[in-house]
């Protein structure tokens, strides 16, 4: 049985995740999407595309034998890409005390889910801020690590209209160990209140039933469920309410990593965990999640109050 460092893979991961974010950048500013409709309000760019291929390919090229679950449907045509697996190493000590069993991971029991573009709507719109390529790694159905990669933002993360600013951000973390280079941005006029983040584009009665339930002192409606769960991550939002169907495990698995490893939480609006599996069945978030930092279960009761 082939054994895996959490910290090889995830290395791996980040490299190809910043590449792809030059993909994405270069067919943006080709201004040739190709944008292709797979389902009604459902697109996908030459960008998605290339940035799966390259993910994909390069995964391959070191372990043929990983379960990978990308959100396109596509060939991926062979690549010379070896990607890097020793950024991470200074890391290993620390690992090696905290989650030891993390060093060695069975390959059977990991699933690597991909979104090569989040936020695609918002690519074609020119909402660029938005987009971010995800990467999570769930080992035995729950997330372990993950990567967020923002190709169209400066160094702190702030996006900018202007391309001499695309300096591009990794956010990524292992649950257990600290995370590097996160910061609070919470706004002091907004210390003390409750933000609720919730989906731009595709409102409904079950959510505005959600924010009328937790009633914030300040909605933020935006794009992307990358994008809105980074929000929580770096404390710009308390909760990101999505109560129906509409995002799926690679919407989710890298950003819920991140999440983990602060000490936040994402479960359905029930309150039940979710499951990472590579059952096509069962790849729909199909109630929803609830995304939060600080106190999970108080937003889950208002959600379930009659
Ligand atoms: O990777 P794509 O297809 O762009 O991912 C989608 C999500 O599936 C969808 O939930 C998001 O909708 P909202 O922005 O309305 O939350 C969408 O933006 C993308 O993240
Ligand atoms: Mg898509
Ligand atoms: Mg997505
Ligand atoms: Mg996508």
């Amino acid at each position: 049985m082939a054994k895996i460092n959490i910290l090889e893979l995830l290395s791996a991961c980040k490299n190809l995740a910043e590449e792809s974010g030059e993909i994405i950048t270069s067919v943006f500013k080709s201004g040739d999407l190709n944008v292709q409709m797979k389902g009604e309000d459902d697109p996908m760019t030459q960008a998605d595309l290339l940035s799966q291929q390259h993910i994909i390919g390069g995964l391959n090229n070191l372990w043929s034998d990983l379960i990978i679950v990308g959100e396109e449907s596509c060939e991926i045509p062979k690549t010379d890409k070896i990607p890097s697996i020793n950024s991470l190493k200074q890391y290993e000590n620390e690992l090696e005390k905290k989650q030891p069993e993390f060093l060695s991971l069975d390959t059977k029991d990991l699933i690597i889910f991909i979104d090569p573009l989040d936020a695609t709507r918002e690519f074609t719109n020119g909402r660029v801020g938005c987009v971010m390529t995800l990467i999570g790694i769930s080992y035995k159905g729950k997330p372990i690590a993950g990567v967020i990669y923002q190709p169209f933002v400066d160094a702190d993360g702030i996006a900018s209209k202007e391309s001499s600013k695309w300096v591009g951000r990794s956010v990524w973390a292992v649950v257990g160990l600290p995370v590097v280079g996160l910061k609070d941005k919470r706004a002091p006029e907004d210390v003390g209140k409750v933000i609720l983040v919730t989906t731009a584009s595709h409102n409904n009665q079950q959510v505005e039933d959600a924010i009328n339930k937790i009633k914030p002192d300040k909605l933020i409606r935006t794009g992307g469920a990358g994008y809105k769960t980074l929000m929580v991550i770096e404390n710009l939002a308390d909760v990101y309410v999505f109560p129906t169907v509409g995002t799926k495990l690679w919407d989710i698995c890298g950003p819920h990593a991140i999440l983990l490893a602060i000490n936040g939480s994402l479960t359905d609006p029930f309150g039940n965990e979710i499951v990472y599996t590579n059952d096509p069945k069962k790849i729909d978030n199909k109630y929803g999640v609830v995304i939060t930092i600080g106190d999970h279960q108080k937003y889950i009761n208002l959600l379930n109050q009659k």
